[in-house]
Parts: C-alpha cells; structure tokens; sequence
C-alpha cells in the first residue's frame, strides 16, 4: 500500500461491491520537512508543515536500527502510550499522527515556537517574581493534570518545558515517563512510593526499567538516587529545582561532575542566594525535602503564599504571559 498516500478519508468499493469509506493514515509524503528543532539522544525534531491544510508542526523522527540497537524499544513505546494518555491538556505537548516508513517512526506534534524555557531563561538570566509565579503556576497545573492520568514524568528540567506562540508553557519528552498500571493510583497520593498501600506495590512498573533510569543529574530527586524507585513527589522536587532555578538563573544542586551534584542531592547541600525572595525561598525549602512523604503536594503547592493571587483554572491558560523581566 502506497504509504505516502494523501490523507483523509477515500471512497473503495468492497470485496462484497458495497461502497466503503476509508480512513487513509498520514504518510512522510504528507509533509514538507524543514529545519531541525531539537536533536534527543535517540531522535531528531524537525520543523514541518502538512502540504495538505499547510498547518505547521514538529515532527519527531526515531530511526529504527538505532533504537533496536540502543535496545530502546521499551522507551518509545512508553513514550507514544503517555502521549496518547495525555490529550485534553493545554500545557502538555499533544501528538496528533504517527506513521512509519522503511528507516523511520514518525510523531506529529504540536510545534512550539518558544523554543526551550531554559533558552530563554539564559537569555534574561533570571525571571522575576510575576514571571516565575506564571511559568510556575502554569508547569504546575500541567503536572496536576500528568499525575491525575498516572503518570510521573520522571525527568522534569528547563529544557523540557517548551513554550508555544504565545510564550504558554507545553511540556514534552515522555520517553522516560512511569505509567502507574492501577489508574486508581491516578487519582490518589498513593503513587507506587509504596507508601500506604504495601498491597499494590506489586501493581506497579517492573522494577528492572525503573532501576536502570535516572533523570538529569541537577534535576534527580533523592528516592531516585537512594531507593531507585520514582514516585509523584519525585516530580515536586524537580518543580522545586525549577522555581529556584527561574530566581536564580542556575538550579539549587550544580556541581562539577554528576557524582558530586548527586552527594549535594543527598546531602541536601544548597543555600539561596541573598535577596532571594522569602515566600518563593519558603515554598523551595517545602520541595526540597528528602523524605518524599513530606514533601509538599501539588494541592499545598497551589495553595502556598508564593501563588496567592495567581488563578490555577482555565485563565492560567486564556490569558498573555506577563512580559519576561530578569529577577534584579
Ligand atoms: C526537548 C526536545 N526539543 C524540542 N522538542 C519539541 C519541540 C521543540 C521546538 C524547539 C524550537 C521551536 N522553535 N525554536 C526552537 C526546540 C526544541 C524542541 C517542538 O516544537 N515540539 C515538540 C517537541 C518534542 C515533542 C516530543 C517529545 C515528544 C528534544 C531536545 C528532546 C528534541
């Protein structure tokens, strides 16, 4: 079957005369490909636009033999599952095709012009209060969303929150992403830390894959580090590093080699800049903590003082993005 197709939907007469409709998928073909946008380790993004309706997106392309040889099969599968499971959020990089030719898997994503927050970080240096409570508010709010779908991202950083035509935040790289496999873990704090239900810990991830990931070095939460297992709060912590990171201009736990960042982690071994703003260094002290169980929820989170005032429901995401001004 001609894989370059054209899209949509075509007439056939089926093997009993009847005339059908048939959906026809998308192929390269399809598309113009233009510039690259970001290169992954196992994957390239490409700028590209639909020839049919000449909508702009991102296409990621895996090569085949790589992932097969890099035995990341595990990865990429995980990465199409959480992206088919996190669809109707406006902070969440949403897919909308994939397809394959000989060489090649193929994701049609969202494209986001922003770019990179940490790019744009590192062009202002810092952020200032209203900005790190909207960018923050707004990573925030995409997180919420992940975990009420099950999902732990597990590898939070500046250089994974891409910002889109309006400077609003959109999350992405999920192939290091844990899917808890009892969605009633979903909705609850119980997330496969073992904590409170010792009887499900059975349901969650084989524990091989978990043990072998660990996240970006400056962003990788203590649990990951001691206890090799991942939990939602795993994901708070990288929001801590993130909120001090904006305020900073560079994260808490930065050292000379991984192992080093990895003995500050543990240690809890950071301090704060002078002049760092006391309610964003309170909320920061609350997510930093080593024992993920006492670490601050997403709902203290939306609740501490460093957000008063700031809106968690649909005008986080209808309104402009407050003008991006250094922390001074
Ligand atoms: C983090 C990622 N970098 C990027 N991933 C994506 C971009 C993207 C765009 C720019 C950009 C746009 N304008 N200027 C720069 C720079 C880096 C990008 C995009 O637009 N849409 C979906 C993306 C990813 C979705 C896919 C993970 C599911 C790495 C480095 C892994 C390639």
């Amino acid at each position: 079957k001609d894989r370059g197709a054209a899209t949509g939907v075509r007439r056939e007469v089926d093997a009993t005369g009847k005339t059908v409709l048939r959906h026809v998928k998308k192929g390269v073909r399809d598309f113009n490909f233009g510039r690259i946008l970001g290169e992954g380790s196992y994957s390239t993004v490409y700028f590209a636009t639909d020839r049919q309706t000449l909508k702009e997106y991102a296409v990621k392309v895996l090569e085949k033999r790589h992932i097969i040889r890099e035995k990341k099969i595990k990865y990429v599968n995980i990465e199409k599952d959480t992206l088919n499971r996190l669809t109707e959020h406006p902070g969440i990089v949403r897919l909308y095709y994939t397809f394959q030719d000989e060489a090649s898997l193929y994701y049609v994503l969202d494209l986001c012009n922003g770019g990179e927050l940490l790019g744009v970080l590192k062009k202002t240096g810092t952020f200032d209060v209203e900005c790190t409570r909207f960018y923050g508010a707004q990573i925030l709010d995409a997180i919420d969303y992940m975990h009420s779908r099950g999902v732990i991202h597990r590898d939070l950083k500046p250089e994974n929150v891409l910002l889109d035509d309006n400077m609003h935040v959109k999350i992405t790289d999920f192939g290091t992403a844990k899917l808890l496999k009892d969605p009633r873990e979903a909705h609850s704090q119980q997330d496969g830390s073992g904590r409170g239900l010792p009887d499900r810990q059975a349901d969650f991830e084989d524990n091989s894959r978990a043990a072998s990931f660990v996240g970006t070095a400056e962003y990788v939460s203590p649990e990951l580090l001691t206890s090799k297992n991942a939990c939602k709060a795993s994901d708070l912590w990288a929001f801590g590093c993130i909120i001090y990171q904006l305020l900073a201009g560079r994260p808490p736990f930065k050292a000379g080699t991984e192992y080093l960042t990895f003995q500050k982690i543990v240690n809890l071994d950071y301090e704060f800049p002078p002049g760092f703003p006391p309610a964003a260094r309170d909320l920061v002290e609350r997510c930093l903590v080593l024992d993920p169980t006492r670490r601050l929820t997403v709902e203290h989170i939306k609740n501490h003082e460093f957000f008063d005032g700031q809106g968690f429901g649909k005008s986080l995401w209808r309104g402009k993005a407050p003008r991006l001004r250094p922390y001074v």
